[in-house]
């Protein structure tokens, strides 16, 4: 084992405070990794961030744009985040035990997902809907 190896062994079993910047950006990125891994919605919407970056870029999009463009895909990615984090800690709490709170956090959580992907198609319509009508002569 290369001490590669024993440094990320370590950080898979570590419960104590960071002692560094490096450490902590490291957990920061594991718990990226963890959401990508575990949300297949959040693969979805960073295609579908991809996607709307290529048609922006090839529609030569204002500044402004692009800042609308961000903040969409930021409280979709957050709400996606907040999602994983209330999944977990409901798992950790019951289990494999059905509890109406659970239930209830659960749920919450997906709706604000929800809520975020329907916020964010709206800004991406507004921001398209003049490219949109141009293309189809309207
Ligand atoms: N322990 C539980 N007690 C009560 N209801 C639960 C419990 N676990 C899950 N559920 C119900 O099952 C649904 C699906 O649960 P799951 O853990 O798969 O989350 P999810 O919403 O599918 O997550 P994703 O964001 O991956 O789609 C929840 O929305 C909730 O209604």
């Amino acid at each position: 084992m290369d001490s590669r190896d024993k440094q990320s062994r370590r950080r898979l079993s570590q419960i104590d405070k960071n002692t560094s910047f490096h450490q902590a950006f490291h957990h920061a990125v594991d718990g990226i990794v963890e959401v990508l891994r575990r949300e297949r919605n959040m693969r979805y919407h960073v295609v579908m961030a991809i996607f709307v970056l290529a048609i922006g870029l090839y529609l030569g999009l204002g500044r402004s744009d692009w800042i609308w463009i961000t903040i969409a895909f930021f409280i979709v990615i957050m709400s996606e985040f907040v999602n994983t984090m209330v999944e977990a800690i409901v798992d950790l709490a019951v289990g494999h035990h059905f509890h109406p709170l659970a239930k209830v956090a659960k749920d919450v959580a997906a709706g604000a997902v929800l809520v975020a992907a329907t916020t964010a198609v709206v800004i991406g319509l507004l921001i398209f809907q003049p490219y949109l009508f141009q293309l189809l002569g309207w």
